[in-house]
């Protein structure tokens, strides 16, 4: 967590203290390094070399602006799985055609978008899609640019919640029936296929199961360039873990140089869809301890973030480190840190040491992906503000939600007739 360090006995991002930071925005309050989100991009781009591909940061991770931008600035591609994120791609100053649209269930609509700006290739899930996608390219006189995300069935040895190549998920085409699917979109004058692509789950820590997908993918484009079907590039999904609690994923270069090993000298560009490895720890949540109280069980603290604003201790039973901002010397004492949703699952982590006092900060670390991107309104809490720090600097990339945004859209209805 090289980007978020104690200076002077007190948390700082970058040169910033996030106490002054809780000060000016409250909280809680999501809060970036600038940096740490551009190493690790560069660290992809700087481990693909000169071997012809794209990486295309998986935008669902953290789909801020601020951190979309500055990505962009430095020619990343992206992987996308709506028109929403399309639009904030575009917004951000992305080139469309360093885009790959994923997603089980892209809306006709959504095709045409993607159609219009030019996106890299739309990663085809299933046939059904393909036919619709043809459909949508014909209408717009078009050629849609395809790439079969096929289903590999390897196990990808993590959470059973983001595990995504296994025959049982839903996601993708399977491997073996795949073949045919190549056969007909390879004979229809509105799609050009351009390469196969997979994604075995996430938070993966070893490169074994990567390996064994790309193999099994390397058999399916030698079949098909036995029928005379060339692919452009082959993507492999993102899917490369982080270390929340002692895991040890693979850096980078090593993992992209087991696949480049692997692809030998083969003529294929290949593409990957990192999300989690380039977010995860370039932020954390900051909140405040609103009340202790001391239970006969437990010891809970209740703070100002919850469920709403970090989904993951709920949905995945997760653990993410949470710290003080400014630790004293008082002894640890065992404590839930829990939010003030009316959920018994609304706790960002359990049995945590801490020596803790009414009002103090803290910080959820590694809660840079898949944190803000999957929060809600849930029990009426606005959802919080986005702090970039650059150095000195901060940015306030998204300004905290008001009651006013609550209930953007909604309305009451008129009084029942003859009620009174
Ligand atoms: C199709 C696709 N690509 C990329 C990603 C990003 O994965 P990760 O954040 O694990 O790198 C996901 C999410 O798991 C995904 O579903
Ligand atoms: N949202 C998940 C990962 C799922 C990735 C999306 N396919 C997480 O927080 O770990």
């Amino acid at each position: 967590m090289s980007d978020f360090n104690y200076r002077d006995g007190s948390l700082h991002a970058e040169e910033v203290a996030l106490e002054k930071i809780a000060e000016q925005f409250g909280t809680p309050t999501y809060v970036y390094s600038r940096a740490h989100f551009e190493n690790q991009y560069l660290a992809y781009a700087d481990a693909l070399g000169d071997h012809p591909g794209l990486i295309c940061y998986a935008v669902k991770a953290n789909s801020n602006l601020g951190i979309l931008s500055l990505l962009a600035q430095l020619g990343a591609g992206f992987d996308i799985v709506s028109a929403g994120e399309l639009e904030r791609v575009l917004l951000a100053g992305g080139d469309p055609s360093r885009i790959v649209f994923s997603g089980v269930g892209k809306t006709a609509a959504e095709m045409r978008r993607a159609l219009e700006v030019g996106v890299h290739c739309f990663n085809v899930e299933s046939e059904a899609e393909m036919a619709r996608l043809e459909l949508v390219a014909a209408e717009c006189e078009t050629t849609a640019p395809v790439s079969l995300r096929v289903n590999p069935d390897v196990d990808a040895n993590t959470h059973p919640y983001i595990s995504t190549g296994l025959k049982e998920n839903k996601f993708g085409i399977a491997i073996d029936t795949a073949l045919d699917v190549y056969r007909h979109a390879a004979q229809s004058p509105h799609l050009q296929v351009v390469g196969v692509d997979c994604h075995i789950g996430s938070q993966l820590t070893e490169i074994a199961p990567f390996l064994d997908a790309l193999d099994r993918l390397l058999i399916l484009i030698d079949q098909l360039t036995a029928e005379g079907i060339q692919l452009e590039h082959l993507d492999l999904g993102g899917g490369l873990g982080v270390r929340y609690r002692g895991e040890e994923p693979p850096p980078v270069s090593d993992y992209i140089g087991a696949i480049k090993e692997r692809l030998g000298d083969r003529q294929l560009g290949l593409v990957l869809e990192p999300g989690r490895s380039i977010a995860a720890n370039g932020g954390l949540l900051l909140t405040r301890v609103e009340y202790l109280k001391r239970a006969e069980e437990h010891n809970f603290a209740i703070v100002d973030a919850a469920m709403n604003d970090n989904l993951r201790p709920a949905l995945y039973q997760a653990w993410q480190d949470i710290v003080p901002v400014t630790p004293n010397n008082a002894a640890n004492e065992i404590w839930d840190i829990v939010g003030p949703v009316c959920e018994t699952g609304d706790f960002i982590g359990k049995n945590r040491s801490l020596a803790l006092q009414q009002g103090q900060l803290l910080a959820m670390l590694s809660a840079g992906a898949y944190g803000f991107s999957m929060s809600s309104n849930y029990n009426s809490r606005p959802r919080a503000a986005e702090v970039l720090v650059d150095g000195d600097k901060t940015y306030l990339v998204r300004a905290r939600e008001t009651q006013a945004d609550l209930v953007r859209g909604e309305s009451p209805v008129p009084e029942k007739r003859g009620s009174k």
